[in-house]
């Protein structure tokens, strides 16, 4: 068996090149980054050598339309220009055997994968590296000419030519690339990357001005006059940072990952959906100012900047790679928040109120799942309850039934009349309060917690006298039969505001029964059989007639069948619209019905008045033009028809 001869992939550099510039990296900023980390990890290798080498990195701007970076590092010989510079993807960063095992990456520097230096083709055709080995004193300086077509020259240069140690890399700008290598963009990237580098890196413009790029030591690892000093210049820095006076500020500190930094609690609320970015800072240099990663979704409600050594960036260096260590980091950054919150409740109750006003959604989110949270905070955080927005201790020391609705809409319609019947109702219709609320018992034992359902509000409202209701009898038959209908039921009952003449009492559980119902009886056999075996006997929705309003006391006396049917009808309808809950057809043919059944009624009434027929109120007998002769109720049901 004869073995054919190995072939080597060749790789097309340009094609690379525009992969690197449209997918990996997110601009061609970061081209600056690369050079300046290349930099830094060049003098953390000499000075491994040696702790006194020389730190020194120059950013020169103007020089030929380019830039030229200078470093006092380690330094390459013409093998190491082979080996590192010239093979994509070789890194002097890693272990020994150069795999690509990240994990073994060396702490102490920045790069790792090999090909930082191609983002530099992004915006320069040409990239000459001039170095000197700090290594090898004997080995001549030499000189690398990489092109963005792929080929690349090298040269050694003449000894004395390089006088000291370390790296000059120049850039001459693309056609398409100038803007980004010119001086004032240079500085402002620069100093966007740079900030907390622990090399100092200066620029140099043409006319030989010096610009700092560092501000360390960072703003949290200042040495401060006062606490009140610190917290100002933490404030300060949130404000040209991110743009808002924080609320509070937490310190984060881990050594085992070797973070250090700072946790600003935002000022105004955020949506729990919208997680805020956080600056991250690894070794110094900047790699995300949008980094998400970093905390629990919970904590929505700060912002954080932190510079680490311990995490590990992604390829494109722009985000931070998902492992142990970050999950690690992102849980021990939720303890020291939540210990911020314990510290709160124990010792500052005046930014615990306003942190808890500000963000309440925040911390009702993060409390579902901790315990420890629950117990602290639930008492101080506010509902909506028929006591107005309090806090549930507040409310539960005043009602030591704590009824919640399922809804918003069953809160709007039900509290008030739940309130001037002694009831106290919190509204569980916004997100998690229902839930929370529910757990009120673990935290204050002795506190009932309840759903609030129609029995239990018509049990709390006054019943009427027998005698009353004996008079009520016939209309409140012809109630029934017409809500039967509805699968509804009918109470007469005295209620506060006496303007409301009726209200529905529903739960969703009721509504979800009587839609399985009416699929089931629209279904065919199989379905019709399935959906029935999932019925249960779920109470049914209560029409709850106000006896003490006026227009009931009118409606019970109507003595006409039809004209007594559609008031019941128009009592229910209002009622339904008054719920608030989501109308079905059978539901907008009612209301129409009814309301065209009404005016029906009033426009005969009206024509009787006219015609001076003097019934008075034109709706008591079968005489002549009476709508109760059957023309209403006829209008009525060719309404249903057309609906
Ligand atoms: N200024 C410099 N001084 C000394 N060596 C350098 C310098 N710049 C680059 N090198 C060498 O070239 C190699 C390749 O650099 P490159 O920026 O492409 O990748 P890297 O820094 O190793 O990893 P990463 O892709 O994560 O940046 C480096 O590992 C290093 O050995």
């Amino acid at each position: 068996m004869s073995t054919e001869p190995g072939h080597t992939f060749q790789v097309d550099l340009r094609g690379l090149v525009d992969l690197l510039s449209h997918h990996l990296y997110s601009s061609p900023k970061v081209y600056l980054r690369e050079l300046m980390q290349n930099a830094v990890d060049a003098i953390t290798a000499r000075r491994q050598l040696d702790a006194s080498a020389p730190a020194q990195i120059r950013i020169r701007t103007g020089v030929n339309g380019g830039i030229q970076v200078e470093d006092s590092g380690i330094g390459l010989t013409e093998a190491d220009v082979h080996t590192f510079l010239a093979t994509i993807g070789r890194s002097s960063k890693r272990a020994e055997d150069g795999g690509l095992d990240l994990s073994a990456a060396r702490q102490d520097f920045i790069g790792q994968f090999g090909i930082g230096l191609l983002a530099c083709f992004v915006v320069a055709d040409e990239i000459t590296v001039v170095s000197r080995s700090a290594r090898d004193s004997n080995a001549p300086a030499v000189e690398w000419r990489g092109r963005s077509d792929g080929t690349y020259q090298i040269r050694a240069l003449p000894s004395g030519t390089v006088a000291e140690p370390g790296t000059t890399v120049t850039l001459i700008p693309r056609a398409d690339g100038s803007e980004w290598l010119e001086p004032n963009r240079v500085l402002r990237l620069a100093r966007h990357f740079g900030s907390l580098l622990r090399y100092d890196v200066e620029i140099v413009d043409r006319f030989g001005d010096v610009s700092k790029v560092n501000d360390t030591p960072a703003v949290w690892d200042r040495q401060y006059g006062s606490p009140l000093a610190r917290r100002e210049a933490l404030a300060g820095y949130a404000k040209s940072t991110f743009d808002f006076t924080p609320l509070d500020t937490i310190d984060l500190d881990l050594p085992l990952v070797g973070l250090k930094g700072v946790a600003f609690v935002l000022p105004t609320p955020v949506h729990p959906t919208k997680r805020s970015g956080h600056r991250v800072h690894l070794k110094g240099m900047l790699l995300s100012d949008s980094a998400q990663e970093l905390v629990p979704d919970w904590a929505f409600f700060v912002s954080c900047v932190v510079d680490t050594t311990g995490l590990r960036p992604t390829a494109s260096r722009e985000a931070l790679y998902e492992d142990e260590t970050l999950s690690a980091v992102r849980d021990a950054i939720g303890e020291r928040i939540r210990e911020w919150l314990v510290g709160l409740a124990a010792s500052d109750l005046t930014l615990l109120r306003r942190f808890i006003d500000v963000h309440h959604l925040a911390v009702k989110a993060l409390a579902r799942y901790d315990d420890r949270l629950l117990a602290l905070l639930l008492p101080w955080l506010p509902f909506e309850t028929t006591d107005g927005n309090v806090s549930l201790d507040e409310f539960a020391r005043a009602h030591p039934v704590v009824l919640v609705t399922q809804s918003v809409e069953e809160f709007r319609q039900v509290a008030p009349i739940a309130a001037s019947a002694g009831l106290g109702v919190v509204n569980g219709g916004y997100v998690y309060d229902r839930e929370l609320v529910h757990r009120l018992p673990e935290v204050r034992p002795g506190v009932t917690v309840a759903d609030l359902d129609p029995e239990t509000v018509s049990a709390h409202l006054d019943t009427v006298d027998p005698a009353a209701e004996l008079a009520a009898a016939a209309f409140l038959a012809r109630a029934r039969a017409v809500c039967d209908k509805f699968d509804t039921d009918v109470a007469l009952r005295s209620f506060q505001p006496v303007g409301v003449p009726a209200m529905l009492v529903d739960n969703r559980e009721a509504r979800h029964e009587r839609r399985r119902a009416e699929l089931s009886a629209d279904a065919d056999e199989l379905w019709a059989g399935i959906l029935g075996s999932l019925g249960s006997s779920a109470p049914r929705a209560q029409l709850i007639v106000n006896h003490l309003n006026p227009l009931i006391r009118k409606i019970a006396d109507i003595p006409d069948a039809a004209l007594s049917e559609t008031a019941i009808e128009a009592l229910y309808g209002q009622a339904l619209l008054l719920s608030r809950r989501p109308l079905r057809p059978a539901d907008h043919a009612l209301l129409n019905r009814s309301f065209i059944g009404l005016l029906e009624f009033a426009a005969a009434a009206a024509g009787t008045n006219a015609t001076g027929g003097g019934t008075g109120n034109g709706n008591g007998g079968n005489g002549g033009g009476g709508p109760a002769g059957g023309t209403a109720a006829d209008t009525a049901s060719d309404a249903r028809g057309d609906v």
